[in-house]
């Protein structure tokens, strides 16, 4: 649970400075410098209106008609710049935070992309919901500190601004104690609103605290039932032939259940918070005008005085009770920042993270495995001692029994798993991975044969052929049409896509996982014809099961049961 303490200032400061040092530090500090002058100015102009708080209510006093207009116009005047003021603070705040969110955000998404960081976060199951960490939470972060630090800093220049005038306005009062004698206090209404927002900072702390946890739950219940919507509209028509809507239900009525709770009891303790905090500013009306009364009537100041006193008292409790006003502003930017900062740390560990099976090129091509142990996330073994030679151009088929490890020892070559020890070398330069189900993205036919490469050098004519060579043929006139063609496209064609693909990209080393199961057997040695009449061929290694694919490769790796069923 996230608490207010140095490392929480160290983590504000470090996700904080990096954009303030970046290659768009120009236009961050050109526009925080004119936050900072503009919040200024505005301190300056309260300064102003509380001059002429004064002078205006003294003209009413002493029937001063021709000084009351002149005030009223000075007023209309003040209304114009102070307006213009506010709406040009706006803009370059409001600019400052997309700028610095756009640059925060890309930033995040590089991360999270650069070396497998999104699988491995999701391997591990130790970073919840990325997605909400890059679009929320880095919205409502730029948001919140913008907010909570120009608040800060015109509470501080307000502050010692007006503490000066209440003190030089209200004087020292003398309170008489009886057979004790009597006691001075000087700028007694500065003292008092002091004490005032002291008392309210305390009270609000105490009460709000429940509040970060609560909103850092929130924000990630809320999370997870997205994204059980996200995955029931992903999975709807497997949900749909399953008929398993009411499972879906419970599951989504238990998700909500959680966002629910929580948020009553989020809900509970704002119910305290706003009882404080508006019973707070409340009493704050009239305890200044009990502070200037004595003054009052023994007519030492004049009622203008008093207006001014007034404002001024509130000026200075309001500066000091921003912690009391910003309380749910604060406790949502700490669970924010938890979120953000526990993304960083993990996005840089598996930056600097060296996995324990080493890739390596392999100068004399082909693919070599020596000595390979692959364990699983847990620690537990699942294959130990792998060997595997396979020479450049030739194939290789991996059978076995489900569980074996067959996907995994893929996943190991491709770089993905790093849970084991041992030496992978491979010639490949460019590589293709196809899997039993291929990611088709939402794009036109064309960019989705092409993925993930976009080279605008492939001719027309050389798609339409591959898509006619995988019997296709009838998609040609659709190359430009976008669809959610993982949904249109049956597995079986999804597969004859990924074919097309290997036609076209022409990877020098090949792995299919199961990547024709959806076919029929001469579909199958059909497609594996086709790569091997590719002019230069590339080394295939396959996964499956069917014992029609031996005939289709040159040799065959019979994996066995895994360490763990041996156990
Ligand atoms: N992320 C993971 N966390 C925990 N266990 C995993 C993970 N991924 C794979 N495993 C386990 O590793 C074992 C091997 O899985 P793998 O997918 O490699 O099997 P396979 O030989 O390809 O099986 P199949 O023929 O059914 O596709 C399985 O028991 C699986 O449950």
């Amino acid at each position: 649970m996230p608490k207010i303490n140095a490392r929480f200032f160290r983590d504000a400061w470090e996700l904080t400075r990096p954009y303030w040092t970046s290659e768009e530090r120009r236009r961050a500090w050109l526009l925080s410098i004119g936050i900072v002058v503009l919040n200024l100015f505005q301190v300056y102009l309260t300064v102003w209106l509380n001059q002429w708080y004064g002078t205006f209510y003294n003209a009413l006093q002493d029937y001063d008609r021709a000084l009351f207009f002149r005030e009223l116009w000075m007023f209309c005047g003040f209304a114009i710049v102070y307006l213009s003021t506010a709406l040009l603070t706006f803009y370059i705040t409001q600019m400052l935070q997309i700028s610095w969110r756009r640059w925060l955000t890309g930033r995040y998404i590089t991360r999270w992309l650069a070396n497998n960081a999104y699988y491995r976060m999701q391997l591990a199951g130790d970073t919840d919901n990325p997605d909400q960490r890059i679009a929320d939470d880095l919205r409502l972060f730029t948001d919140q500190v913008l907010n909570l630090s120009v608040g800060l800093l015109s509470s501080v220049v307000t502050f010692f601004s007006f503490i000066f005038i209440l003190w030089t306005l209200s004087g020292p009062l003398t309170v008489p104690l009886g057979a004790l004698g009597s006691i001075t206090i000087p700028g007694y209404a500065a003292i008092g609103a002091i004490l005032y927002a002291a008392i309210g900072t305390w009270a609000t702390v105490r009460i709000g605290r429940p509040l970060i946890g609560l909103t850092f739950n929130q924000q990630r219940f809320e999370a997870d039932f997205r994204y059980s919507l996200v995955r029931l509209r992903e999975n709807s028509e497997s949900i749909a032939f399953y008929k398993g809507e009411p499972h879906e239900t419970h599951v989504l009525d238990m998700r909500f259940s959680n966002v629910f709770a929580n948020f009553i009891a989020l809900l509970k303790r704002r119910m305290q918070l706003i009882i404080m905090t508006s019973g707070y500013s409340q009493i704050a009306i009239i305890v200044p005008y009990l502070v200037a009364a004595p003054k009052y009537f023994g007519k030492a100041i004049q009622f203008g005085g008093v207006q001014q006193i007034a404002n001024s008292f509130d000026q200075v409790q309001t500066s000091l009770s921003f912690i009391v006003n910003s309380y749910s502003d604060i406790a949502e930017l700490q669970a924010v920042m938890s979120r953000l900062t526990q993304f960083e740390h993990r996005a840089r560990e598996l930056e600097s993270f060296k996995p324990s099976i080493e890739v390596e090129p392999e100068p004399g091509g082909g693919l070599t495995i020596v000595g390979l142990d692959l364990d699983l996330p847990n620690g537990a073994p699942l294959r130990a001692g792998l060997h595997l030679d396979v020479p450049p151009s030739s194939s290789l088929l991996i059978m076995g029994p489900t569980g074996a490890g067959k996907s995994t020892l893929l996943r190991a070559i491709s770089g993905l798993w790093p849970f084991g020890h041992g030496r992978i070398a491979t010639s490949a330069k460019h590589p293709l991975f196809l899997p039993q189900k291929p990611y088709i993205p939402l794009c036109t036919l064309r960019d989705a044969m092409l993925y993930p490469y976009r080279p605008a050098e492939v001719q027309d004519a050389e798609v339409a052929a591959s898509l006619k060579a995988v019997g296709l043929e009838r998609l040609t006139a659709e190359l430009d049409a976008e669809d959610n063609w993982a949904q249109r496209l049956s597995v079986g064609e999804q597969q004859r896509l990924a074919f097309a693909r290997v036609l076209i990209q022409k990877p020098d080393m090949i792995f299919l996982d199961e990547a024709t199961a959806a076919l029929d057997e001469a579909s199958e040695a059909e497609l594996y014809r086709l790569i091997e009449a590719m002019p230069e061929k590339p080394t295939i290694v396959s996964v499956g099961h069917r014992s029609t694919l031996k005939s289709l490769h040159d040799t065959v790796f019979e994996m066995g049961e895994p360490a763990a069923a041996l156990a």
